[in-house]
């Protein structure tokens, strides 16, 4: 089955890539979906930070993001269920009581870039698990934008934005950032959540 790699992955050492997770197909029609968003101005500057405390500063991130909701398109609603058939799977195989799948398109344009950063917040530790999904079919290895890993070891990995591939990392245990980019970057990133730990009264 399609996920058995990424739960194997997740339980021995905490992230995953699967290459060309979705067909190359899917990821066009995604990126042209991203595309449609950009050109009727839907994509807005990204925030740091959460609630009333957001704010935009282009020294940290630099990309463009829209939030994805359910009813918005059948293509969207397709990744939705899949990612929910890997919230189910990851919670069979991994008992993380993962309940919620949030998720965006961002687009960082020629020069953007993320500063180094854990995808958690320091009064909210929701997010468990991070997904990206990349939507670049001909990215080229001088186009930078690059996702840099950085390991509990000190090492580093750096995967390339490769169009259909999927990295899967715990949100609070692999600080990361994308390097700058030259080229349009295109992807649709994703947090596995629990509830909130007020919600549940904890
Ligand atoms: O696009 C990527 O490779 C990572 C994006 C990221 O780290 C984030 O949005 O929190
Ligand atoms: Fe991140």
């Amino acid at each position: 089955m399609q996920f058995d790699t990424i739960i194997d992955d997740l339980a021995e050492r905490g992230w995953s890539l699967q290459r060309r997770f979705l067909t190359s197909d899917l990821t066009l029609d995604l990126a042209a979906e991203c595309r449609r968003r950009e050109a009727r101005g839907a994509l807005a500057p990204a925030g740091i930070g959460r609630g009333e405390a957001v704010a935009v500063r282009e020294g940290i991130r630099g990309d463009q993001i829209q939030w994805i909701e359910p009813g918005q398109s059948a293509l969207c609603d397709g990744y939705l269920a899949q990612m929910d058939a890997l919230r189910q799977a990851l919670n069979q195989a991994l008992f993380l009581g993962l309940e919620e799948f949030e998720c965006h398109f961002a687009l960082y344009p020629p020069g953007a870039f993320y500063q180094t950063h854990l995808d958690r917040f320091r009064d909210d530790d929701s997010r468990c698990v991070t997904t990206v999904l990349y939507l670049n079919p001909d990215w080229q290895p001088g186009d930078g934008g690059e996702l840099r890993m950085h390991f509990a070891d000190g090492t580093q990995l750096d995967i390339p934005p490769l169009g259909g591939d999927l990295v899967v990392f715990l949100s609070g245990d692999f600080p990361h950032e994308v390097r700058v980019t030259h080229a349009d970057r295109l992807s649709l990133t994703g947090w596995f959540r629990r509830r909130p730990a007020d919600i549940l009264n904890l």
